[in-house]
């Protein structure tokens, strides 16, 4: 499904967060969204799955006009992955997961067999299976976060917005989320720190810097050191990683 967001203005305390942005997601793409922390990837997401209003602008997932529809009509397409997932109440690992079937149901509608066979194979692809009975609270950063994809990939969605779902993975969990993602082959639009990934996983990148966006293109075309130099105020050296072939990033020391 194709995600278009024209002419995004998100104010926040009189400042505009986001400065009149347009992005494109189309159809089963793996867009990246990058820049330096405070840039506003996040304010933007967010007025996106609408947890913050922006001023202006419009938003369409095919053919739903997002801002003007109910947050169910929303959440029956739109998968979150947000960037902080804690709770104030403590839910069983199952109790999180089949959340992601909430919006496919009528009010009060109780929980098929259906829904716990989705489940149990959300929780296989992120090797959570054996996790069912045990409280979301307690577990690790990085087990919190792979329930939390787990409760998108049961939603089942035809769009995943992700802010920064990596955060707080090690290496290998980091590879397999990414790679989950995009065997989903959805659209999906995610903010990235890690460029190199960003490089290996998304078919196209945006780069947000103060509000606004100053870049757009393919990882190969956009990702050279003078844009990360620009954008990151940091010195670096573009290769070919000779083990991938994939672009990698040598960063200098900062004098
Ligand atoms: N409710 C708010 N009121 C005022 N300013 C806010 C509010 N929320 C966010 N901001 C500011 O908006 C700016 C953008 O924040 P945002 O979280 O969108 O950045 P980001 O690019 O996602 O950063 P990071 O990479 O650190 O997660 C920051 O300067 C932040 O302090």
């Amino acid at each position: 499904m194709e995600l278009r967001a024209e002419n995004m203005i998100v104010t926040l305390a009189n400042t505009d967060i986001v400065n009149d942005i347009s992005i494109r997601v189309k159809n089963n793409q793996f867009v990246g969204l990058i820049g330096p922390n405070g840039c506003g990837k996040s304010t933007l997401l967010k007025s996106i799955y609408k947890v913050i209003k922006s001023r202006e602008g419009s938003i369409h997932l095919g053919d739903l006009d997002v801002l003007n529809s109910e947050p169910r009509s929303v959440s029956r397409i739109m998968g979150v992955v947000g960037q902080f997932n804690d709770l104030s109440f403590d839910f069983t690992v199952e109790e999180m997961v089949l959340m992601g079937r909430t919006p496919h149901k009528k009010f009060m509608e109780r929980d098929t067999e259906e829904d716990h066979k989705i489940v149990t194979s959300a929780l296989e692809q992120v090797s959570l299976n054996g996790y069912e009975d045990r409280s979301y609270l307690t577990l690790s950063g990085g087990e919190k976060q792979r329930v939390i994809l787990a409760r998108a990939i049961a939603q089942q969605p035809s769009f995943l917005v992700m802010d920064e779902p990596t955060n707080h993975l090690d290496i290998k969990y980091q590879l397999q989320i990414l790679s989950i993602v995009k065997q989903m082959n959805i659209g999906t639009l995610a903010a990235l720190h890690d460029l190199e990934l960003a490089a290996e996983y998304c078919d196209y990148l945006y780069v947000m810097k103060q509000g606004k966006l100053v870049s757009q293109g393919t990882p190969k075309e956009l990702l050279t050191s003078q844009l990360i130099g620009e954008v990151y105020d940091v010195s670096c050296e573009i290769y070919t990683n000779p083990v991938t072939g994939g672009l990698g990033i040598a960063y200098l020391p900062l004098l």
